[in-house]
């Protein structure tokens, strides 16, 4: 990788044309600058001029954004995904010309995009836009952290391109993402909604509980489908617009392929590594919000006695402790969980933190996490066996890791919960939860309708 001073785009796809010619392949080149402040939901909207291909990420409690318009290229793969995406990674970035003088987490060259849950599982043809793992190299990609915007262009240089024409390519691009700012579209209302089997998926839950009684499993999690269709193709940035309004304390996000979005607010971080200070979250167990502030704090407080959540909760807290130990030091886990607030739920949280050691990337720790028990279960593979064989959904890349990289080694994955599948005038909303010994039926299947709101109040149900 060549790390340069900053030069004008001219000059930059210039060298980058000669290298390509020298070596006879392509080459990324990567500039990074700073612009003048621009609303994030903004540069998302006016991306749907050029080239659809969206992405959209934030961490809006710590007001840091991302957001790509178009894909100068993508990694994939269909098995070995982690192992794959970490390679070509590095083989895109070994030739790769880099110009970002500002050393800032998520400029320059990055990666951003999601897994699959479980690659195993039959595909029922609903996620059929998306792999069992994608990432995406935005070509436009707009980076806010601590109120300065960056623009960062990433191109695919090949050896017959001709600079003036990406220039011109680079130049219009640029005015249509900055320039004459359209109002925003409103958002879609909900004209029907269907749940999907709900009666059969009460039922599955009473066969966990039995195979947990006989002690196959100790928990195990299982999820829902809600469908809805609008009265419109909905616009994915009046929703994205309504989440960053409405869910605080979550990470926010949008990944468009082909006219498909997958979209969330999801509170749950898997992981996040900068300068390999590795942060991850146990959170599992839940209840609703209270009316008054007392009644909110009565059932907080009943939360934290809660034995059948606390096991829900301690298997998380026991499962990523042990997968992180091989790749970090310094694993510091508070004893007991506190709440962790959101608008129409809250829930029991564990704060992880430890040391990642040199050796190892956020792809390794997450390769490790997925799935932790708050989405799949444990024993993982026996409680992977059972959602494989019983839950009638196909879960695509719900409760997955999603999330970002860059070049310098800083990154952050979520799981992907809170979360629809939008495709044009529909979509399918997904809401899971953990099943242990003493679960009840109709309880669960309460929590899970909790867990839909969400999504359902910003789509206009
Ligand atoms: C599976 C979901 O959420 C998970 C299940 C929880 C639970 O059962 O208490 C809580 C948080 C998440 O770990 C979901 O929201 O779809
Ligand atoms: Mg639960």
């Amino acid at each position: 990788m060549i790390q340069t001073e900053v030069k004008s785009i001219e000059d930059a796809l210039n060298e980058a044309i000669l290298l390509a010619k020298n070596k006879q392949t392509p080459q990324l080149l990567s500039t990074t600058d700073t612009i003048d402040a621009i609303n994030p939901i903004v540069f998302f909207n006016q991306a749907k001029q050029i080239k659809g291909e969206r992405v959209f990420w934030t961490s809006s409690f710590e007001h840091f954004y991302l957001v790509g318009a178009g894909e100068a290229r993508a990694l994939t793969s269909a098995s070995h995904r982690f192992e794959e995406t970490e390679k070509q990674w590095k083989e895109m970035l070994s030739d790769a010309i880099i110009f970002n003088p500002y050393r800032v987490a998520g400029t320059g060259p990055i990666a951003v995009g999601g897994f699959s849950f479980d690659p195993q599982k039959e595909n029922t043809g609903l996620w059929k836009h998306f792999e069992e793992s994608r990432f995406r190299i935005p070509a436009y990609l707009l980076t806010i952290e601590k109120g300065i915007c960056y623009l960062t262009i990433n191109v695919i240089v090949c050896p017959e391109d001709h600079p003036t024409q990406l220039f011109y390519t680079i130049k219009k691009n640029k005015q249509l993402l900055l320039g004459n700012h359209d109002i925003l579209p409103e958002g879609p209302k909900i004209e029907k909604k269907k749940e999907i089997k709900p009666s059969e998926w009460k039922e599955i839950v009473t066969k966990a509980t039995n195979e947990i009684k006989k002690g196959h499993a100790d928990k195990i999690v299982l999820a829902r489908e809600m469908q809805v269709t609008f009265d419109r193709p909905a616009d994915i940035s009046a929703i994205l617009d309504k989440l960053i309004q409405t869910q605080t304390n979550s990470f926010i996000f949008a990944f468009e392929n082909k006219n498909d979005c997958f979209l969330g607010a999801t509170p749950e971080r898997l992981v996040r590594v900068y300068d390999q200070q590795l942060f991850s979250t146990c959170l599992a167990g839940t209840a609703p919000r209270g009316e008054t502030i007392e009644e909110d704090q009565q059932i907080g407080l009943e939360l934290l006695r809660d034995v059948k959540n606390r096991e829900e909760h301690d298997y998380v807290v026991q499962m990523i402790r042990e997968a992180i130990s091989a790749c970090c030091e310094q694993i510091e886990v508070p004893k007991n969980p506190v709440l962790y607030p959101l608008k129409n739920l809250q829930h029991l949280y564990t704060p992880v933190k430890a040391s990642l050691k040199n050796e190892y990337s956020i792809i390794d720790v997450v390769k490790q996490l997925h799935p932790t028990p708050a989405l799949g279960g444990l024993p993982r593979e026996k409680s992977l066996e059972f959602i494989r064989e019983n839950e009638i959904l196909d879960r695509g890349w719900y409760g997955a890791p999603i999330g970002w990289f860059d070049a310098q080694k800083n990154g952050e994955f979520a799981v992907a919960i809170r979360s629809a599948l939008l495709q044009g005038g529909k979509a399918s909303l997904f809401a899971g939860c953990g099943v242990v010994k003493n679960s009840e039926p109709e309880a669960e299947y309460q929590e899970t309708n909790i867990k839909f709101t969400p999504m359902l109040s910003v789509l206009g149900g």
